[in-house]
């Protein structure tokens, strides 16, 4: 039943704007304002007819005849003789009964602009004409209505100075059907340009996140072989994270592979490291893994479960970590130079042999001292400060791996956790000279490569790894560590804070165009429906022409010159305003180019609005619903 839609021509536009200008008119008080050049120079209006933020030097303050002129109320007034003139026979234009009256003018070469802007009655019977509209999603919009026409926002009135004690508090009104602008503090962009990309996610974080989905799904080509057991207990759908199957782990001096599972318990996805022909022989091995499964750390990897297991036919222990999409170690992104020697994982891509910079390399030295803090607190001991062992996720975040297999592998209760945490000390040390200097391997002697790092870096980089690798003794505290290196632990945190704030403003981006996605999804679920409750016709009459025809507004506009108009900015400004359900009039065109219709996007949200909710009630009626598989509620869509 899908028609092709016509374009929108009006062969004599009352008052057609000039870039648009086959699609509608608006109110000549707002036309002047877009045509002012000098605004254009606010970016807040880039986007928008005018500004409303108080302290901008466009700023518009609503007159109090521009409210009135935005009022719907003409549906109130408007003469009867001209409802009369509509006649859907003479108009030969589908049927339309709307539930909320609104105009409807002939186009003809009399109709002059001001006949659009039809006598208002008052506000209070605004509510009468527009029935309620979706309160949940932006109840806000309907208060920003009252507040206008509160006294206390009587403009005139107090740019004339006049004497007047407010009943409450002057607060401007809150624009909600403005798209957010990019927060001030975060980016720049120059005056009175709003590039197409910046109304979504930048390509480095979308393309981080695909990353991470792929990962997520990630299938090897080849069967692996010998294939890992159908079910481990919970887990299910193991997939080897590694093409090559390990021989012996070069830490835990077992074949350690690694594999991704899905839960039955939860449905997320783990990763477990199965140690191969492993023997558990004291149950008192275990007892340090309830401490590390307790620890939750945001640089360090966190341990679910352990278990022994014979699934992979032979005694195997395997432990269940968080699973991080497109992980790679710090020894495959920075060290290793040796391409072919890598793990091949298809979806991660490795930078191989990438040196260090120094405020990489504090960052790095921030991060797995914050760790090791952690553990030590925690009467634990890493025992694995290997390259290998570090993971790297997401934007330079390190995150310490395997965190309490050795306790079990190297079971020994004669040794003390002090004792492990001053080699964790000393590994610490031998990590940064590794971070830094690419040929030194842990066994050598430090001399050669502390030269190096005294060359390349600064002289807080030699001096902690000197403090690190030196002799034990009653000085040699990790809380003296981290007060060497506290200076760096703030600029970690500045870097932090940053990121946080570009994430916040992406966010809030994101949050504009979910608004969107929804207002589209209702009018979707409407437009070129092929039937409803039997009557074919359904899409096209009553309200619902108001959207079809809103529809074909928004998106099927075409040029003086016949050639569509893809003006995202036309349909990001169309869609806010409909999702605050403004009292803005426009002016929709039958596609036969022979009625036209003046109405508010309050009353195009309304139809919208009821139109959607008797789809949804004849939906009740089913026993399932296809949203409710999809995870979808229907209160998620914004019905009330
Ligand atoms: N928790 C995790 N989440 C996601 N991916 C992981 C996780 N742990 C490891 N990986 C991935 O598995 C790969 C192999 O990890 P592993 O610790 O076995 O490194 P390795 O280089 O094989 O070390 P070893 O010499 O000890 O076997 C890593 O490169 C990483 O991409």
């Amino acid at each position: 039943m899908a028609q092709r839609s016509a374009a929108i021509r009006i062969t004599k536009p009352p008052d057609s704007p000039g870039s648009k200008g086959k699609q509608a008119s608006t109110p000549p008080k707002e036309k002047e304002l877009r045509n002012d050049k000098s605004q254009r120079l606010c970016r807040n209006i880039t986007l928008y007819d005018q500004c409303r933020t108080p302290n901008c030097p466009f700023y518009h303050p609503p007159k109090s005849d521009q409210l009135e002129a935005s009022s719907t109320t003409t549906v109130v007034e408007s003469s009867p003789t001209k409802v009369n003139e509509l006649k859907a026979s003479h108009l030969q234009a589908p049927v339309f009964v709307p539930k909320a009256s609104a105009p409807v003018f002939n186009v003809s070469p009399t109709l002059s602009t001001p006949a659009l802007q039809a006598p208002r009655s008052p506000g209070p019977q605004l509510s009468h004409v527009a029935p309620e509209w979706n309160q949940e999603s932006y109840a806000g919009a309907s208060q920003m209505q009252h507040e206008y026409e509160d006294p206390a926002y009587d403009y005139d009135t107090l740019a004339a100075g006049a004497m007047y004690m407010p009943q409450q508090p002057l607060r401007p009104p809150i624009d909600y059907h403005l798209y957010t602008a990019p927060m001030p503090y975060v980016s720049n962009p120059p005056l009175g340009q709003n590039p197409l990309h910046s109304f979504f996610i930048p390509d480095d974080l979308r393309r981080m996140f695909l990353a991470r989905l792929e990962a997520l799904k990630w299938k090897p080509n080849v069967p692996p072989h010998p294939p890992p057991p159908a079910e481990l207990g919970v887990y299910h759908d193991l997939v080897p994270l590694e093409s090559v199957r390990p021989t012996s782990s070069r830490v835990y001096g077992h074949p350690a592979p690694v594999y991704r599972a899905m839960s039955t318990v939860d449905g997320n996805v783990y990763l477990l490291r199965r140690i191969e022909g492993f023997r558990v022989t004291s149950e008192a091995a275990f007892a340090a893994l309830d401490t590390w499964r307790r620890l939750r750390h945001p640089n360090i990897v966190t341990l679910r479960e352990a278990f022994t297991t014979k699934a992979f036919g032979d005694n195997s222990l395997v432990l269940v970590y968080d699973f991080h999409p497109n992980a790679t170690t710090l020894w495959d992104e920075h060290l290793n130079q040796n391409a072919e020697s890598a793990p091949k994982l298809p979806h991660t891509a490795r930078r191989q042999g990438m040196p260090i910079n120094e405020r990489l390399l504090w960052s790095y030295v921030t991060q797995i001292a914050n760790a090791l803090k952690a553990i030590h607190s925690s009467g634990l001991a890493a025992r694995a400060l290997d390259p290998n062992k570090l993971l790297l996720t997401g934007k330079n975040r390190v995150r310490l791996n395997g965190g309490g297999i050795l306790d079990v592998l190297s079971f020994d209760p004669s040794t003390p956790p002090a004792a492990y945490q001053a080699e964790d000390m000393i590994s610490f040390g031998k990590l940064i000279l590794s971070m830094g200097c690419e040929f030194y391997q842990p066994g050598h002697h430090p001399a050669q490569a502390i030269d190096h790092l005294e060359r390349v870096y600064s002289p807080d980089v030699k001096n902690l790894v000197i403090f690190l690798l030196g002799k034990p003794g009653p000085y040699k505290t990790f809380d003296e560590v981290l007060h060497m290196i506290g200076p760096r632990i703030l600029n970690e945190l500045d870097a932090l804070q940053f990121y946080n704030d570009s994430l916040e403003d992406e966010a809030m981006r994101e949050m504009e165009n979910g608004r969107i996605v929804r207002v589209l999804s209702k009018m979707g679920f409407v437009n070129e429906r092929a039937e409803f409750e039997y009557d074919p016709r359904w899409a096209d009459t009553g309200d619902r022409y108001i959207i079809k025809l809103f529809r074909d507004y928004v998106f099927h506009s075409v040029s003086p010159t016949g050639a569509p108009v893809l003006d995202l900015s036309h349909v990001i400004t169309c869609l806010n305003k409909l999702d605050a359900g403004l009292d803005e009039r426009l002016m929709l065109v039958s596609r036969d180019e022979r009625s036209c219709l003046v109405v508010t996007y309050r009353e195009i949200k309304s139809c919208i609005e009821a139109a959607y909710t008797d789809l949804r009630n004849a939906g009740d009626k089913l026993p399932t619903g296809a949203m409710g598989a999809m995870g979808i509620s229907q209160r998620a869509m914004g019905s009330s």
